[in-house]
């Protein structure tokens, strides 16, 4: 039987929808069908044909198409939502969930029908009660329905940490747990430049200025840009999120999961460290923290909490 390319769907052709499809495309890891409003139609079809054009120059053979048309999506592999409205200065990312979350529930019906038994990453935002919504909705199990922040959120960190030590970003290694708000919680104890602990290379104080700025890294760029929020760093982290589970590759990354008694919470989707393999979410990793840790997990999954009460 022929071999047949993968297939990803990305609901939502705006700033991250574009920038994934693009890098997607890039790496070849399918075809993607890049699907918005039947308002946006032209707009989606021509962002699609562009990129579709930088193929012959980069070398790459996915086919990208713009639609706004499900029917186009059928038979994904993976789903990746990035529909919906992004905040803009002055705006907490919880702003926006009454609007998004209608929006989660109309494009998930859409999704379910054409691809039954695709995995779906969100990205919306709040993403943790975005991928919530989209779990309850779409009737899937746990493992194919996969929230992104702790790719981001760790990169953000890694990036100022490699800037502050002057060394490769790809020595220095971090993570995220909790929700993907102001109140997440960069480990640093779990840290690490070059297998060291980076608490041995850099002065608490000024860890603990990063620690901050990386909780607040999305509301740095949206204030910088002005009319909008990230998305190339977003894209890139979703993308390596599609890549660890279409190549089935086992990667330990922190994802937004759904938990079960997991770090003693129930019925909620919340950032802890996974791993994402061809299964999706193949395990929960489960950590032993300190009872500082724990109180700083606790007030994050509380803002996470108080943002479902709106949805419930
Ligand atoms: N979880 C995370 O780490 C991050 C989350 N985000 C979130 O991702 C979302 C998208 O951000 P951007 O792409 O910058 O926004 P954007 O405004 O550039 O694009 C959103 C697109 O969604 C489309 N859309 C709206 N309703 C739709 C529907 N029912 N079906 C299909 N498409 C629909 C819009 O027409 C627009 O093209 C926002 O909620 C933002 O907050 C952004 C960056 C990081
Ligand atoms: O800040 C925002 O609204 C978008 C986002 O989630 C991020 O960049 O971390």
């Amino acid at each position: 039987m022929a071999i047949k390319r993968r297939k990803i769907s990305v609901i939502g052709g705006g700033f991250t929808g574009a920038t994934t499809a693009l890098m997607v495309a890039q790496k070849e890891l399918g075809d993607v069908v890049l699907v918005d409003i039947p308002q946006m139609e032209n707009p989606t079809k021509g962002k699609a044909l562009d990129m579709l054009e930088a193929s012959p120059v980069q070398g790459f053979d996915s086919n990208i198409v713009g639609t706004s048309s499900y029917e186009d999506t059928a038979d994904s592999d993976i789903v990746v939502i990035t529909a919906g409205i992004a905040r803009k200065p002055g705006m907490s990312r919880d702003d926006l969930v009454n609007t998004n979350a209608g929006i989660m529930k109309a494009v998930t019906k859409e999704i379910v029908k054409y691809s039954p038994d695709c995995y779906i990453v969100v990205l919306t935002n709040p993403v943790d009660a975005m991928t919530y919504t989209v779990f309850k909705e779409s009737g899937f199990p746990k493992n194919r329905v996969i929230g992104q922040s702790g790719v981001l959120d760790t990169a953000r960190f890694r990036t100022f940490v490699a800037q502050e030590l002057n060394v490769s970003v790809e020595d220095v290694t971090g993570f995220v747990l909790g929700g993907h708000g102001d109140d997440m919680v960069p480990l640093v104890r779990y840290s690490y430049a070059g297998g060291i602990p980076l608490e041995k290379l850099i002065p608490a104080e000024r860890l603990e200025q990063i620690v901050e700025r990386t909780r607040k890294g999305g509301g740095e760029i949206v204030n910088l840009l002005g009319n909008g929020s990230a998305y190339y760093a977003p894209a890139a982290s979703i993308v390596q999120m599609v890549e660890a589970i279409l190549k089935d590759k086992k990667r330990i990354i922190p994802t937004i999961a759904y938990l079960e008694g997991e770090y003693g919470y129930s019925d909620l989707y919340l950032g802890v460290p996974t791993i994402i393999g061809g299964d999706g979410i193949e395990k929960i990793i489960e950590l032993e923290l300190t009872d500082e840790e724990k109180a700083a997990l606790q007030k994050s999954a509380d803002s996470v909490k108080s943002v479902m009460t709106v949805l419930k």
